[in-house]
């Protein structure tokens, strides 16, 4: 931390603050970092949660602005002393077509690096994505892999691809000259899959169970291994990396880091039921229901349908080939890479972190308790 003179000097942007991850950055900044005097809130939505905020010893500044539009990120950037780049376009079920993925990714990153240099902000801090590594197309396992285990990242769908660019953007730019002659100190950080209070995919999926009389059916094996970490110890890793970069810029600038925590290793399914079964949902099937063959072709028909209806309506089921391939492939991380450079460990247990997310699926409306 920077020494006491600097007390409530910072200015802080965040950027999609109102996303499900840029919300918990947010509450996080506020509550654990004392030299905070302002934090701007950029974001294509603005959430009305925020208005609650404006009442504390933090100047809150709200900014509905698009990352994509440089003059707005410029605006949004000048003045403030580090930058959390959270905003992204996260679609994996075909939503939005490539080349807006493209758009707000990447050149929505470059907008963001060029705006720290024009308006001499050094600090950046980039949520990259565990994706910018694998799965890759071929299906190989990553299993409790680390920042240096050596991977064949082969990127086919647009959003993998728009982050590794996005990635790459903000390493590179680590030690340029920003207003002022300083040197850029940028570093991303890799999430896992994100779990937690407000997580949309974990709000599908019960209701799907809900929809399907309580029940959801396996369709992958429970030997599968996927990563996950809870929200609030990848918000505190943020908030951690921010405060931490001008005083270990050597060290950290330029530098990747998985997000990790105490989550157990499990299959996708297996994970999601820690916190759908005591909401009461139940996992049907010790196995696949369905022969995997038959799920690549459900998989693949989807994709047709899609392209099919797309005239009509949009069709953007939670099953398609990449996501069947995300959801069959191992992968998951062991590391204490943060631990070592700049003293992470996770605030939340594994136990505390199951049980905030428990709750929040029991606050749902139509909960089927
Ligand atoms: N959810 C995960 O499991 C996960 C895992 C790894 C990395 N990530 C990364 O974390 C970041 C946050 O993801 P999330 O899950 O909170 O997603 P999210 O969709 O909840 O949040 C993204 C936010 O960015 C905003 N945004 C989108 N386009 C914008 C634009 N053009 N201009 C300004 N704001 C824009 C959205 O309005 C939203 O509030 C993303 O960069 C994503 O790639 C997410
Ligand atoms: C075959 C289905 C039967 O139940 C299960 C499909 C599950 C998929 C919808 C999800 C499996 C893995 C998820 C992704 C992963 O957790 C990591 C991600 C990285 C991040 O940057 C964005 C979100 C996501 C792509 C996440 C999306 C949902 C899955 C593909």
């Amino acid at each position: 931390m920077a020494d006491s003179a600097q007390a409530q000097k910072l200015v802080y942007l965040v950027t999609g603050g109102c996303g499900f991850l840029g919300e918990h950055v947010v509450r996080m900044l506020l509550q654990q970092e004392p030299q905070l005097r302002e934090l701007r809130i950029f974001d294509l939505h603005l959430g009305p949660w925020l208005e609650e905020l404006k009442t504390g010893p933090v100047q809150v500044t709200a900014i509905q602005g698009d990352v994509t539009q440089a003059h707005e990120v410029a605006a949004a950037v000048a003045g403030a002393h580090v930058v959390i780049h959270t905003a992204g376009l996260v679609d994996v079920f075909g939503k939005t077509s490539p080349e807006t993925i493209h758009e707000v990714n990447v050149q929505g990153t470059r907008n963001v690096i060029e705006a720290c240099v024009q308006a001499g902000t050094r600090f950046l801090v980039y949520t990259s994505s565990m994706e910018v590594v694998g799965p890759n197309i071929k299906g190989q396992p990553f299993y409790r892999g680390n920042e240096n285990t050596p991977y064949e990242a082969v990127h086919r769908h647009p959003y993998p691809r728009s982050k590794a660019l996005a990635e790459q953007l903000v390493l590179e730019a680590n030690g340029r000259k920003v207003l002022g002659g300083l040197p850029l100190v940028t570093c991303a950080l890799r999430p896992t899959g994100i779990y937690g209070e407000g997580h949309q995919i974990m709000r599908d999926f019960y209701h799907q169970g809900l929809r399907l009389g309580g029940r959801l059916f396996r369709a992958i094996p429970a030997s599968v291994e996927h990563g996950r970490v809870y929200v609030g110890n990848v918000a505190w890793m943020h908030v951690l990396v921010a405060r931490e970069l001008e005083h270990r810029a050597a060290l950290m600038g330029g530098q990747v880091y998985f997000c990790y925590d105490n989550s157990p290793y499990k299959s996708y399914e297996d994970f999601n039921m820690e916190f759908l079964g005591p909401c009461g949902l139940r996992l049907v099937g010790t196995r696949p229901l369905l022969p995997y063959w038959l799920l690549v072709f459900l998989a693949a028909l989807n994709v047709l349908l899609q392209w099919l209806l797309r005239p009509l309506l949009l069709y953007a089921p939670l099953l398609n080939p990449y996501t069947l391939a995300m959801a069959n492939t191992t992968f998951t991380v062991s590391t204490d890479k943060a631990r070592r450079h700049f003293g992470y460990e996770p605030p939340f247990s594994w136990e505390e972190s199951r049980t905030r997310t428990i709750r929040w699926v029991q606050a749902m409306e139509g909960s089927a308790q």
